[in-house]
């Protein structure tokens, strides 16, 4: 398989910390897949993302960009800023200026383009996005989910070959939520490999065709979401628990030898209430 990023035996320790927050974490992103990086809280997503573009450098262990070591120098990082695209978690980390159009413009800006290319992407992202409504709303009105929507229109207008996101859909209700994911489909549709950090594993088995999995500081499991399933007892040791249709599935068994009463549930409350009283007998 193509890896397009590669992390190599990454350690990283933040100035003033006791134990390295990477600690030897190695894998690689491969290259037109939509991938998932699951993992506890303090795991060491964040950080990773922030090597993925050189905002961090590693204390030890290399990066690779389609093969080629990174190189901690001026011209070279701009030109990872470019190819990898990275969505903060906290939009307000990411949003500058005191428009939406203004702050799509600003990577533009910063990259000397033409006035007429830079108003062309600009509509152009407006439109793809759903924000031209919002074209000249400060950005202070907007809403979580529109200022989500706008730090991704500000990342892909620069065309990045990958795009990481770290946990997009934290806090977004179920109809932004699935909004989302079907942008993402569509960037990754238009040729962009997509890695999404996310504790939900729900999301990450119906979206992902790859799924990797890290645990202090390094990388405990990578593979396609039907390998997934074989690792139970390490996801529910790392307090991720396997999908719901994963458990779903498992509970099948049971129906077909009548342990949830007899017949199939005539509706969702008498699915529930069957289920809580399989618990109850197992708890006791
Ligand atoms: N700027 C910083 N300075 C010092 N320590 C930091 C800094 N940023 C993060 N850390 C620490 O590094 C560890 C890993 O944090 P990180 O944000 O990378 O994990 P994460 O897996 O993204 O967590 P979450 O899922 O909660 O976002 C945590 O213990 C955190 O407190």
């Amino acid at each position: 398989m193509k890896r397009l990023l590669e992390f190599s035996n990454l350690q990283y320790t933040y100035p003033g910390g006791q134990k390295p927050v990477l600690n030897g974490v190695s894998f690689g992103i491969p290259a037109g897949k939509k991938c998932a990086l699951l993992g506890r809280n303090g795991c060491g997503k964040s950080t990773l993302f922030l090597h993925a573009n050189g905002i961090l450098q590693p204390q030890q262990g290399q990066l690779f960009w389609k093969g080629t070591p990174f190189v901690y120098k001026r011209s070279f990082l701009q030109e990872m800023t470019q190819k990898v695209g990275l969505v903060f978690q906290d939009p307000e980390h990411q949003l500058i200026a005191s428009t939406v159009t203004e702050d799509i413009s600003y990577g533009l800006f910063n990259r000397k383009l033409p006035l007429e290319v830079i108003r062309e992407k600009v509509v152009g992202a407006l439109e793809s996005f759903g924000l031209t409504e919002l074209a000249d709303v400060p950005i202070h009105h907007l809403s979580l989910g529109q200022k989500r929507r706008l730090a991704l229109a500000g990342v892909m207008v620069l065309e990045p070959e990958l795009l990481l996101l770290d946990e997009p859909t934290a806090y977004l209700d179920r109809y932004q939520t699935k909004n989302l994911m079907r942008e993402l489909d569509q960037i990754h549709r238009s040729g962009t490999t997509v890695l999404m950090a996310t504790h939900d594993m729900d999301i990450a088995f119906e979206w992902a065709e790859w799924i990797c999995v890290m645990d202090g500081g390094r990388l405990v499991f990578a593979g396609e979401p039907q390998e997934v399933l074989s690792q139970k007892e390490l996801l529910e040791s790392l307090h991720l628990g396997i999908p719901l249709v994963a458990e779903v599935w498992e509970l099948l068994p049971a129906y077909l030898k009548n342990e949830l009463g007899a017949g199939i549930p005539q509706s969702v409350e008498e699915l529930k209430r069957r289920l809580e009283a399989k618990q109850e007998v197992a708890s006791v």
